[in-house]
């Protein structure tokens, strides 16, 4: 399915409510089959929460996680624990290409046995589940915190629980925050200092403990992008938002008054208003904790042709697609110019906006949702529009209802 975005007005005052955290939602999945006291209300309905859920229930021995990231690397540990079950773990022919040897070496280190069914370093995996022994793990923390928190996950089951010794920068802080966090309400013990985290052994209780989980911050930014590209007093109320959010990507309230947006939290709702035109020529952030708001950050900037420098990128070539390059090559479509190094992006001021572009998707929901915010400067088309089901399936029914007109072709 292609999208036909018409130039369009957003309603001046509308509400959206966005649906669960797919990283909150995972990592509770994971939890919750480890210890099945714990239910989970208002579950992300992405696919890569409902992949996930699949995966855990059903009785086969191959697990097709698809895109999910997080599934992989979280099942890769859950598995690895499961003693006398046998599986295979594999994905889209994309999650074939994303490296998890750091962390196949890590759970190595305690014993476990997996191996690679094609290539050395990448899914798919063959996992012999069994009672893992030792507790002590060093890995490099510099590609890919989801890796850590795989390891954390599963922590308080082992006999001794876990110390993780991480080498290198640590990548994506907020979401191994995320992940004790949630271990802590749990009622696990956990400390995180300097390249040192230990999570202590936690038995599962009978008491029943319910989790919320909050709405996701990543797909808030789309419409953070929206608002910002509209006149000043256009504003949105989304729910269900905490100003003490366990996601990094929360960072957006402060990031967009940049950009002229003002964020009012109000009973569980968050109301996004654009009260001013941006403050600054170029925008200037470091994204190493919140990487999977770079793209929608850099198309707000060219819509409202300022200038952008953004570091701190290194893991987005990782990600669903190499996100630099797919950014670069899409902008530039519609008149930008953009430099990139392996961790860096710099968009040059624009003067134009190029209108009927067809944005290539990537296989990447956030290329999907990133761009469309330009609909409200240009007629544009999204190509392959359904892949925004990965994190957000009512993304498009949302953005009809607040005037965003659009027709399929
Ligand atoms: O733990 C998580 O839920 C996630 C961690 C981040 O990945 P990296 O740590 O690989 O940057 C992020 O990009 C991803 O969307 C979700
Ligand atoms: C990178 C992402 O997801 P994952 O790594 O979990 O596939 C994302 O949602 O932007």
């Amino acid at each position: 399915m292609n999208i036909k975005l018409q130039q369009s007005t957003l309603q001046k005052q509308s509400k959206i409510a966005i649906t669960g955290s797919k990283s909150e939602s995972n990592r509770l999945l994971l939890l919750q089959a480890l210890y099945p006291n714990i239910s989970i209300k208002n579950i992300s309905n992405s696919d890569d929460a409902t992949l996930m859920q699949k995966a855990l229930q059903s009785a086969d021995s191959v697990k097709d996680i698809h895109h999910a990231g997080t599934a992989m690397r979280f099942l890769t540990a859950y598995y690895a624990t499961r003693n006398g079950q046998e599986i295979t773990l594999t994905g889209s022919s994309r999650m074939q290409e994303r490296p998890i040897k750091i962390l196949v070496e890590a759970l190595g280190q305690l014993g476990a046995d997996i191996q690679y069914t094609n290539n050395e370093g990448y899914p798919p995996l063959q996992i012999k589940g069994q009672q893992l022994q030792g507790n002590l793990v060093t890995l490099d923390a510099n590609i890919s915190s989801q890796y850590i928190s795989a390891l954390l996950l599963i922590a308080p089951t082992l006999k001794n629980g876990l110390t993780l010794t991480l080498n290198g920068k640590i990548t994506s802080v907020p979401y191994i925050n995320m992940t004790l966090s949630l271990l802590n309400e749990l009622g696990v013990e956990t400390n995180f200092e300097g390249n040192t985290i230990t999570v202590a052994k936690f038995e599962a209780t009978n008491e029943a403990k319910t989790f919320t989980v909050e709405s996701d911050w990543s797909s808030a930014s789309y419409f953070y992008s929206l608002i910002a590209l509209s006149g000043i007093g256009t504003s949105i109320e989304l729910s269900s938002y905490k100003q003490d959010s366990l996601q990094g990507d929360s960072c957006l309230a402060e990031i967009y008054t940049k950009f002229g947006v003002e964020t009012t939290f109000k009973n569980n709702t968050i109301t996004l208003t654009k009260t001013h035109e941006a403050t600054q020529e170029t925008i200037t952030l470091d994204l190493k904790n919140a990487p999977d708001i770079a793209q929608t950050i850099a198309v707000t900037a060219f819509g409202l042709q300022l200038s952008c420098e953004m570091i701190g990128l290194h893991t987005l070539k990782i990600k669903e697609t190499d996100r630099l390059v797919a950014l670069k090559v899409e902008l530039e479509k519609l008149g930008a110019s953009v430099d990139i190094t392996d961790a860096s992006l710099y968009l040059h001021k624009a003067s134009t906006i190029n209108k009927n572009i067809s944005i290539a998707t990537y296989k990447d929901h956030r290329m999907a949702m990133a761009f469309t915010p330009l609909a409200l400067r240009v007629p544009l088309q999204i190509e392959k529009a359904d892949v925004v089901s990965k994190s957000f399936p009512d993304f498009w029914r949302d953005l009809e209802n607040i005037g965003i007109e659009m027709t399929e072709i």
